[in-house]
């Protein structure tokens, strides 16, 4: 290093330590000081680098002020009127040469990830951290809905427990909180080489806390929450009034925290609504940023499901997309199981997908609005009388075929139009595992492409329950 180079730093050092006794830099704030690399000084300018757009954003708008007032007081010769922040990727290597990982070359977020499709080196720690490859940055398309969201989890993955941790995302169902997840997961590991990342639904962290007090197994529960770098806990709101596995999630969080790993939550509320939860928890959760998602806008909702076609290799007429992103507006799972739904009535029929077809698949589909929320009560009633089942059949444990397949109908129905989480929709069909749900609703998913008796069960029964709820039935 230079003297000139060691003049900045110091400088640049100087400038934290103000700073660092600056209230309007709050908490979540500070961690994005430390992704700065400071270049130079020039005519007045401070040069600074960041590893991406998001940290220069929240820098020229939440820290400008507090930058600019240290920049002045601390220069010699004059004050330095202003700073200058330039964008480059690479300083996350700089940044992470004092760490375990070992760094590989950013993949552009447009590439494909090859770590995607495991390769024959890597089976074990794919299979290990719990990703699904569908969900990565590259098929999450970004609006202002989620513009923000989208862009923390990126800076998540780039520079883990750097910028802010834990980093909060909260949000309705379908709208790409798990996706968001599975993607932070995804980049890190492209990134960083030996990163240890593990993801996990709060009720399978809930039956390992169990399962590992029932079989005496405290040590291999620990090492397989703690022994990681990135932790993604989806649905935190699951741990609600579950005083012990909260326990065990605070001090696993604690232990993260503090060893610098990163932590990533998602929940249907922000902190400060979640009920049931100790005050300690909901102020650590907290301690980082908190962001959300929101339902998309038309635009955003179009270009979802043109990805969505490209990706499955669907050839769909844009004006198709259209009129079903204008169908279909508060939740983007139910958006694309009806793209689904448009594509497996033209395989049934052997017929090209258009707009007549799109009109008779969606004619029963009608838009509510924000104040028409279907329950699962609604949907269990109309599904048993549908059926002419009782709502025990489709509450109990009977394996017949016909009980089996309309318990699965209805809980697919719960996924596609309710608010409720996987874990939730499993409780409610007699304390189910979230995976059961899972199942179910992959196994419709395929059976209405392969049998017009499913799908057309399928759209009645839609058609029916949002009728019901319309005219109060
Ligand atoms: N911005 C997006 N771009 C592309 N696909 C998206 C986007 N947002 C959501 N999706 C897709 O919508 C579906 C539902 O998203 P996801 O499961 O992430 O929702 P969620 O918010 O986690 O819901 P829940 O709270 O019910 O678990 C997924 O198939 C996901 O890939």
């Amino acid at each position: 290093m230079s003297d000139a180079d060691d003049a900045i730093a110091e400088t640049w050092q100087s400038v934290l330590e103000i700073l660092s006794v600056d209230d309007r830099i709050t908490p979540p704030l500070r961690g994005f000081l430390n992704l700065i690399v400071p270049k130079g000084i020039m005519g007045g300018t401070f040069y600074l680098e960041v590893p991406n757009e998001f940290t220069m954003g929240m820098l020229n708008q939440r820290m400008r002020a507090p930058i600019l007032a240290a920049l002045a007081s601390i220069v010699d010769g004059g004050p330095v009127g202003n700073y200058a922040i330039v964008v480059n990727p690479d300083i996350v290597e700089e940044r992470y040469e004092q760490t375990g990982f070992q760094h590989i070359d950013p993949a552009p977020l447009e590439s494909p990830q090859p770590q995607l499709t495991p390769t024959p080196t890597l089976p074990a720690r794919e299979n290990d951290t719990r990703l699904n490859p569908k969900y990565s940055f590259d098929n999450f398309v970004i609006g202002q809905s989620n513009r923000f969201a989208h862009a923390a989890a990126v800076a998540v993955a780039e520079a883990p427990a750097k910028a802010y941790n834990p980093l909060f995302v909260y949000g309705d169902s379908g709208l790409g909180k798990t996706h968001l997840l599975h993607a932070i997961g995804h980049y890190a590991m492209n990134l960083y080489a030996g990163i240890r990342v593990r993801y996990v639904s709060s009720e399978e962290f809930t039956n390992d806390f169990i399962n590992s007090i029932a079989n005496n197994r405290g040590s291999f529960f620990q090492s397989r929450y703690r022994d990681i770098d990135i932790l993604l806990i989806d649905d935190i709101q699951f741990l609600q009034g579950k005083a012990e596995t909260q326990e065990a999630f605070f001090h696993t969080f604690n232990t993260l925290h503090d060893h610098n790993k990163q932590v990533v939550i998602t929940s249907d509320l922000p902190p400060k609504a979640l009920t049931g939860f100790e005050e300690r928890m909901r102020s650590r959760f907290e301690w980082g940023l908190i962001t959300d998602v929101q339902a998309p806008d038309l635009e955003t909702r179009i270009a979802i499901l043109r990805k969505k076609a490209q990706n499955e290799k669907l050839h769909i007429p844009d004006e198709v997309l259209e009129f079903i992103a204008t169908k279909v507006s508060s939740n983007i799972r139910e958006l694309e199981g009806t793209l689904i739904r448009v594509v497996a009535f033209a395989s049934l029929n052997r017929t090209a997908v258009d707009m007549t077809l799109a009109q008779t698949v969606l004619k029963d589909v009608i838009s509510l609005d924000d104040d028409n929320v279907i329950s699962p009560i609604d949907i269990i009633n109309t599904t048993a009388d549908y059926f002419k089942l009782s709502v025990d059949d489709l509450y109990g444990s009977s394996r017949s075929q016909a009980v089996a397949t309309a318990r699965q109908i209805a809980m697919y129905l719960c996924r596609e139009l309710t608010n409720l989480s996987l874990p939730k929709i499993g409780q409610l069909f007699g304390n189910r595992d979230h995976t059961t749900v899972m199942y179910a609703n992959r196994k419709i998913t395929d059976l209405m492409q392969e049998k017009r008796s499913i799908y057309n069960q399928v759209t009645e029964l839609t058609s029916r329950i949002k009728q019901n709820l319309r005219y109060g039935a």
